[in-house]
């Protein structure tokens, strides 16, 4: 009986033993993760008080926490940036942290990446400590489902909630780890519903926790750790089974008793015991399961069984003794049942009761902390009007303000207000106090140097067990720094971020600006539309950061070749606007525009690469081509457009006219891309004829368009069109095959020395495998390549004279011709020509038909004759019209014609009757 009795005492010993390391285990984890949870909130509420903390800010007060609390790996903020403020957003960050971009980590991969573009990103702004957590820093977190719905979580309940969990970024690829996040709201508000928690959500804060330090570190900082034969196994979610299994450490395992080696082993020894507790941390269910491994019977009856050998002697001795002792064992095995039950009720009571009072302590002294350590100011005010006096401020009063506590104790808050503090927003302070109620308003006060000092004041009553309202809490929010930034996005907002010109929605306000002045003065005001040519060239050929170099220039240049007082803005792309206001006459001094189009033409050299850019500019005219922003810019644009049409590097100004053939490009655009299936197409023939000889020697190949409705209509009109759409390459490709193989048609009908000319655009000029498709039409209608030639105009190649000599090098080899048509018109450098592997020149229409008239035009007709000859090139002139013309080119020298005078373009067969007439000019 001795024995059995001594026997149950040991087991509930061993059992109680067992269940108060269980137990305390329990605990201490389940304590420590809620500290970890409370401490998050802590930190969330600094940085919603604050607004917008600094990193230093942000980095001083989570140290101190993170040295408390070293189980907590790390204390994050996230923001939400729309893609819109991404770039600004990058730019202001890098600052501080040079390279820093917006990340994310892609399917499977542990680096980060730069995060593909999408419409808004949830962003780790700050992170502490910063080593170790790089990984983190700038990281994406909106496309992680886990981490978003803990903040939807957050958001629903109002309260922090933990992610499942996760791998996260910063962490090595075994560590897992999980986050308790808690929303931030715009302006520090605690919104009290789910819709104004959304409206008003800016981004979270987190405490990362690696979980199985975690662990380690909870248990180590209550001595736990060395305790080696209890197992412990963590689950984190619905059930505690294996793929939720987040931390386990295994039992060492017992020792035999040598009197297990005596008796059989075995059957001797106890199960395990095991016990799982599971209680709940922000909305995650953790699961404990406490064990101690199968134990040898002996262990924990070593007593018991001592006392049965002893008793077995003893029972010898005397039975009556024996009953006697058996009674006494009786009462003492009741006893101890007794002290048991009793001894597990006080320790389970007393646990709970601890438990409580250590909560109650840490939060209390987290409390008083929290607002000693706040950033922000807090002051508690006596309900006592008329003044409501300060009777206490927290350090960060005195650090925002530049008062200390003991000057700011018993006055009245209005001491910190100043000239310019807004009075309304000052009374419906003194107006929620007489109201006894909660207030939120922005006001302007003055720090005690008097600097501004906007903040975000906030005041509550408070009140005592009666009910009572004895004092006010305020807290006022330093928001200044968030003010310069709101300033400074503003300013950022409204700029182009490649140029630093105004943006084209900041341009609509300066225009509408500009407008009610020239309405109010009785002034003109122009709207001036650049844009320049072929600048898809330069980036198609260059690259887009050449591209971008080359628009940050032009971008200083405009803006220097403008008044102070005249806008410069970029629309987007090679697109700007200049608005000059203030013109007291109703009609523009061309100069400016011309002092526009010099800045732009001005080369400009790029990675060796040295490129002659001109421009096409429109201008409209308030109050005459529109009264508003919108029709002025739109007119503007048209006349350019129409720029572009007459040859470009010119200005326009808008005329109502235009207007119509800006409907009438829409209305082509449409049927010209069915015109080539159509076969809408043919190709007139324009005679080149041989000064010396008299003989037509050669033909222009030049494309009509045969439209259903329109009839004939010119290329003037639709070859601008086809290139801006890119239809120019089909229809390009159709001209070269059917010129080559009329040709050809010629040739063989016994015209053998007849060549063809055909015009290149810049698309055509562009394609990558332009000499091979040359070379394939050559060969398909077998023209000899010298009876081809192709004529490239003058500004297409200077835009990039080394991009230009490389492709005419390709086509050079094939053995075709080439020409440059237009010659004169652009900013030609002569001492490039030398390096073009041409054949011919072409001089411009424009200077032949003056050349009778106009001394200048016949002087630069009879210079590029002597250029081309001493460069042993051919020269001819299109555009001859009259006799007179044609005597002063063919006193100079000029070797062939193309004009009216003998032919204007005409259909093959008409051709081939000039053809017949053999020689045709004396
Ligand atoms: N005032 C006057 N004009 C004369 C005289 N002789 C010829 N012309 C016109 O001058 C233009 C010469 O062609 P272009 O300068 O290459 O200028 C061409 C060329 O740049 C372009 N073009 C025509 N066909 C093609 C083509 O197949 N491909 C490409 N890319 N462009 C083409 O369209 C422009 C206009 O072509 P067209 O209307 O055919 O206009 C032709 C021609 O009809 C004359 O004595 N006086």
């Amino acid at each position: 009986t001795v024995f059995v009795a001594t026997s149950h005492l040991e087991e509930d010993a061993v059992s109680l033993d067992f269940e108060r390391r269980a137990g305390l285990r329990a605990f201490t984890i389940q304590r420590g993760l809620e500290e970890a949870v409370q401490v998050q909130s802590v930190v969330n509420h600094f940085y919603a008080t604050v607004g917008d903390p600094t990193r230093d800010q942000f980095e001083n007060f989570t140290r101190p926490l993170l040295e408390r609390y070293p189980y907590v790996r790390a204390f994050s903020v996230q923001r939400f940036v729309s893609d819109e403020d991404r770039p600004v957003f990058e730019a202001l960050r890098q600052g501080a942290r040079p390279g820093f971009q917006i990340t994310a980590l892609a399917e499977g991969k542990v680096e980060p990446v730069p995060a593909p573009q999408q419409p808004s990103y949830l962003v780790v702004d700050f992170i502490e400590p910063v080593p170790g957590n790089e990984a983190a820093l700038g990281l994406d977190v909106s496309r992680n489902a886990e981490i978003m719905g803990a903040l939807g979580a957050a958001l629903a309940s109002g309260r922090p909630a933990s992610t499942p969990p996760l791998r996260l970024a910063q962490f090595g690829p075994d560590e897992r780890g999980l986050l308790v996040i808690q929303p931030v709201y715009r302006g520090g508000v605690q919104p009290t519903d789910q819709l104004a928690r959304r409206a008003l959500l800016v981004g979270d804060t987190s405490a990362v926790l690696e979980l199985n330090g975690l662990v380690r570190k909870i248990l180590d900082s209550a001595g736990l750790m060395a305790d080696h034969d209890i197992g412990l196994r963590i689950y984190v979610g619905a059930q505690a089974e294996g793929r939720n299994l987040v931390y386990r450490h295994d039992s060492a395992p017992q020792e035999a008793h040598w009197l297990d080696h005596l008796l059989k082993p075995g059957t001797l020894f106890r199960h395990p015991s095991t016990t799982v507790s599971s209680f709940d941390i922000a909305g995650q269910t953790w699961h404990l399961e406490i064990s101690v491994p199968p134990r040898s019977l002996f262990a924990d009856h070593y007593g018991s069984l001592l006392i049965l050998l002893v008793g077995v002697i003893a029972s010898l001795l005397g039975a009556a003794y024996m009953r006697a002792l058996s009674m006494r064992s009786h009462r003492i095995q009741q006893l101890v049942e007794e002290r048991t039950a009793e001894l597990r009720t006080t320790n389970a009571l007393l646990s709970d009761d601890i438990k409580a009072r250590r909560l109650a302590e840490r939060a209390l002294r987290l409390r008083h902390q929290a607002i000693e350590a706040s950033a922000n100011a807090i002051l508690i005010l006596s309900a006592q009007e008329p003044d409501y006096t300060i009777e206490y401020v927290n350090p960060a009063f005195a650090r925002i303000t530049g008062y200390s506590s003991t000057e700011a104790v018993g006055k009245s808050i209005r001491f910190l207000e100043g000239r310019d503090s807004d009075p309304e927003g000052f009374e419906t302070v003194w107006i929620a106090m007489r109201e006894q109620r909660e207030h939120n308003v922005v006001l302007r006060n003055y720090h005690k140097d008097g600097s501004e000092l906007w903040n975000d004041f906030y005041i509550a009553p408070v009140r005592d067990e009666s009910g009572e309202v004895t004092h006010f809490v305020a807290a006022l929010y330093d928001i200044t720094s968030m003010k310069r930034y709101e300033a400074e996005l503003e300013f950022q907002a409204s700029r182009d971020t490649l140029t630093g010109l105004i943006n084209r929605h900041m341009l609509r306000h300066h225009l509408e600006q500009a407008i009610g002045v020239a309405e109010r003065q009785k002034q003109a005001l122009w709207v001036v539309f650049v844009d320049l040519d072929r600048f898809k060239f330069v980036n198609d050929t260059l690259g887009h950061k050449a591209g971008d170099t080359l628009l940050r220039t032009v971008a200083g240049r405009l803006r220097a070749a403008v008044r102070e007082a005249d806008t410069v803005a970029r629309l987007g792309g090679d697109e700007f606007i200049m608005i000059l206001p203030e013109q007291d006459e109703l009609t523009l001094d061309t100069r400016s525009l011309q002092r526009i189009m010099d800045a732009v033409a001005a080369p400009v050299t790029l990675g060796g690469h040295t490129l002659f850019m001109t421009c096409s500019v429109g201008v409209a005219c308030y109050p005459n081509d529109g009264t508003d922003g919108e029709t002025l810019i739109k007119h503007a644009d048209i006349a350019m457009y129409r720029g572009k049409q007459t040859g470009r590097n010119n200005f326009q100004f808008y005329t109502p006219a235009m207007n119509e053939q800006a409907l009438e490009r829409l209305r082509i655009e449409g049927d010209l891309r069915n015109a080539l299936d159509h076969g809408e197409f043919l190709l007139h023939y324009q005679p080149k004829v041989d000064l010396a000889s008299g003989r037509v020697i050669g033909s222009e190949a030049l494309i009509r368009w045969q439209h259903p409705q329109l009839g004939m209509v010119s290329p003037a009109r639709f070859i601008g069109l086809a290139e801006e759409t890119g239809l120019i390459l089909p229809i390009g490709a159709w001209v070269l095959r059917a010129a080559c193989t009329q040709c050809r048609q010629w040739q063989l009908g016994g015209y053998a020395d007849i060549s063809v000319s055909v015009n290149l655009s810049v698309g055509q000029f562009l394609q990558k495998d332009l000499v091979s498709s040359i070379a394939d039409v050559l060969e398909d209608t077998g023209l000899p390549p010298e009876s081809l030639e192709l004529e490239l105009t003058e500004s297409l190649m200077m835009t990039d004279v080394e991009h230009a000599i490389g492709i005419l090098a390709g086509l050079k080899k094939l053995g075709v011709r080439l020409s440059i048509d237009d010659f004169g018109t652009g900013y030609s450098s002569l001492a490039y020509l030398k390096r073009f592997p041409i054949d011919v020149l072409k001089i411009d229409r424009s200077f032949v038909r003056d050349i009778t008239i106009d001394a200048d035009d016949a002087a630069i007709t009879a210079s590029i004759i002597s250029l081309a000859r001493h460069l042993k090139l051919r020269v001819i002139a299109e555009g001859v019209e009259t006799d007179e013309q044609l005597d002063y080119l063919r006193h100079y020298g000029c070797d062939e014609i193309q004009g009216y005078l003998f032919s204007p373009p005409v259909p093959a067969d008409k051709f081939e009757q000039i053809l017949r007439q053999d020689r045709v000019m004396t």
